[in-house]
């Protein structure tokens, strides 16, 4: 089922945040959010879960997202934010076990049998085996960002939500992780993705929603986003599309830095 966004409008401080954003992300598809800094994106996200006051309607699979009690919205979607430091003395596994939680029983005590498989095979999806003992605290920056996606995995979500996974991740790490979005989406996951790195964007999603000054600027396919003029006038770069026959997808040459065109959230 697709996620479908109605006229998010937020407010922070008595400052619009967010205007009216409506899109659909499509079912068993990976979708980019993307914009410059600022442009409301990890605001949308928690928007979406009721984690900020909003007006406006996000529907999945017939559910009313943000009014969803917090545990049957658990067992439905998964957030993976750009920091999450609240397990600090947990070892890794532990970490990943909190994603079984929405689904546990009142009365179990600890994970079952097919939720052990279910984490082991998150850790697995996430090259994080090996740390599985580890105390997430000792972890570098990169390794805590596949925990946090491994314990989303664990959860066993219909619709995955992630703020800039990516920000820590090596090249190889972006890689694995965008190709194993692309698996979950081919297995029926619907992936909501902020992304910084439009190339990534380019090459990995099927549909871009584009953010600016928290409107939205454009939503479609990423040739049809990711033009030189929407590049100039949402991200202030001046940019080229340059074709990449075996992708079969633009790649964005970036040339310099001018003056913005679209509007900004005001200070
Ligand atoms: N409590 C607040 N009071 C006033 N403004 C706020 C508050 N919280 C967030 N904002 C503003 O809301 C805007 C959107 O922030 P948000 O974090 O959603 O952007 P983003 O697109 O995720 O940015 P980034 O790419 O930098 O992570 C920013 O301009 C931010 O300064």
């Amino acid at each position: 089922m697709s996620l479908v966004v109605s006229a998010i409008s937020v407010r922070k401080a008595a400052k619009p945040i967010l205007a009216d954003v409506s899109f659909t992300a499509p079912s068993g598809a990976v979708t980019g959010l993307i914009g410059p800094n600022g442009a409301g994106k990890s605001t949308l996200l928690a928007a979406l879960l009721g984690l900020v006051p909003a007006t406006g309607a996000a529907s999945f699979q017939g559910h009313d997202l943000p009014a969803m009690p917090r545990r049957d919205r658990a067992r439905m979607v998964a957030l993976v934010e750009q920091s999450a430091s609240t397990e600090e003395r947990l070892s890794v596994r532990d970490v990943v076990a909190l994603g079984r939680i929405p689904h546990e029983s009142a009365w179990q005590s600890a994970p079952s049998s097919a939720d052990a498989a279910i984490i082991d095979a998150a850790l697995a999806d996430t090259g994080m085996t090996a740390y599985a003992t580890r105390r997430f605290d000792t972890l570098s920056g990169g390794e805590q960002q596949r925990v946090h996606l491994a314990r989303a995995l664990a959860q066993q979500p219909r619709l995955l939500l992630l703020d800039e996974p990516t920000s820590h991740l090596d090249i190889a790490g972006q890689l694995q992780l965008m190709a194993l979005l692309r698996t979950k989406a081919a297995a029926g996951v619907t992936v909501l993705i902020a992304l910084h790195d439009l190339n990534l964007a380019a090459r990995f999603c099927d549909h871009l929603v584009l953010l600016s000054g928290g409107t939205r600027a454009a939503e479609g396919p990423p040739g049809e986003v990711l033009t030189p003029a929407l590049l100039q006038a949402v991200y202030g770069v001046t940019a080229r599309l340059v074709p990449d026959p075996q992708a079969g997808r633009p790649l964005i040459v970036y040339d310099e830095a001018v003056p913005r065109t679209s509007p900004q959230i005001p200070d």
